[in-house]
């Protein structure tokens, strides 16, 4: 797909800093239900920030909130340096949202409806700019179809299409790529790149966590409606990530001897593998000096591998241990 220009997406207020801060963020439904706690975030102009959680963690409510469609009870928010309760407006042009469910008006063609979407933020009509998006998402060629005859890819990128309309410099995408095939996702990520490298921001919330371990700069994990980390990418892989060598044995342990009990190890598959776990981060690994003892102890290996955790690893970790 060709890169998308949002040549428009320039900055306001905070041009340095944030480009949306949460601070003391909560909310509580008209039920009692307390959906998020004291949420401070900040998210970096510029960046794809992925938002991680179970089911029911707070992930639509803070977005929801941070687009104006439900009101905080406690706590700021700025959007490109506009308070969205106080300043909501000027809050709300600099924000587009790519909701979870597709909801267009099927019997609109795809032109229509995108020229509408831009009319409801009060801009002037902007033929070519509105070319230009459909031309850059690979719906130029449906234009006049009705949104009804379109593929359910083609949907989800008419909503894009909508939400790009106002030229926002910030893009929420909520669950993008939720049953869309291999292919599709490939082609999304591609495009939320480019969206990316041509200013705006992008924060998206995913079930798929090879999407933000492939896609994200930073990441921010929601549980039970309190933000439990955020983290660089690369930094939370490196500092949460674990190693593991995994030594097939020739003969199986019964139980691992007292002159290995200085090493994390630990015994699988009947006593036939022995895994021992390492801060691979760490100048001494401890591999050479096992090595070592196992000959010693007279313990053969007829194989070795290692194995990095995943980000899902950590996700399940981290989620696990504020369960
Ligand atoms: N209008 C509402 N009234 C009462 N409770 C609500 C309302 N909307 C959401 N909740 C509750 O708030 C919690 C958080 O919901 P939310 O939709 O923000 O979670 P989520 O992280 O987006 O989940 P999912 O991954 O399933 O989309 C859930 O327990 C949900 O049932």
């Amino acid at each position: 797909m060709k890169p998308l220009d949002n040549r428009h997406a320039q900055p306001s207020g905070n041009p340095a800093g944030s480009v949306i801060s949460v601070t003391g963020l909560g909310k509580t439904y008209a039920s009692g239900f307390q959906a998020l706690r004291n949420v401070d975030l900040e998210i970096r102009r510029g960046e794809i920030f992925a938002l991680l959680g179970p089911n029911g963690a707070g992930k639509t409510t803070l977005i929801s909130i941070i687009c104006g469609i439900v009101n905080p009870s406690t706590g700021v928010v700025l959007a490109d340096g506009h308070d969205i309760v106080r300043d909501y407006r000027a809050a709300r042009t600099k924000i587009g949202l790519v909701p979870q469910e597709l909801s267009t008006d099927a019997f609109e063609s795809v032109w229509d409806t995108v020229k509408f979407s831009r009319g409801l933020f009060g801009k002037a009509a902007n033929p070519a700019l509105i070319e230009k998006i459909l031309k850059d998402l690979s719906l130029w060629e449906k234009k006049d179809s009705k949104i009804m005859t379109l593929s359910g890819g083609m949907k989800r990128r008419v909503m894009i299409a909508k939400a790009l309309s106002h030229e926002p410099t910030i893009l929420f995408l909520d669950e993008p790529t939720a049953g869309v095939d291999v292919e599709l996702r490939r082609d999304m990520w591609e495009m939320v790149r480019a969206l990316r490298d041509n200013g705006v921001t992008i924060i998206l919330t995913t079930h798929y966590i090879e999407e933000a371990e492939e896609m994200a700069d930073r990441i921010g994990v929601i549980n039970k409606g309190e933000i439990i980390l955020v983290e660089d990418k690369t930094v939370l892989m490196h500092k949460l990530g674990r190693k593991q060598l995994i030594l097939q044995l020739q003969n199986p342990l019964m139980a691992l001897p007292a002159a290995l009990s200085g090493y994390d190890l630990a015994l699988a598959e009947g006593g036939f593998q022995l895994v021992y776990t390492f801060d691979a981060q760490s100048e001494e690994t401890g591999i050479a000096g096992l090595l070592r003892l196992l000959g010693e102890q007279g313990i053969d290996f007829k194989d070795l591998q290692t194995s990095q955790s995943s980000l899902e690893d950590i996700f399940v970790d981290l989620v696990r241990g504020r369960a």
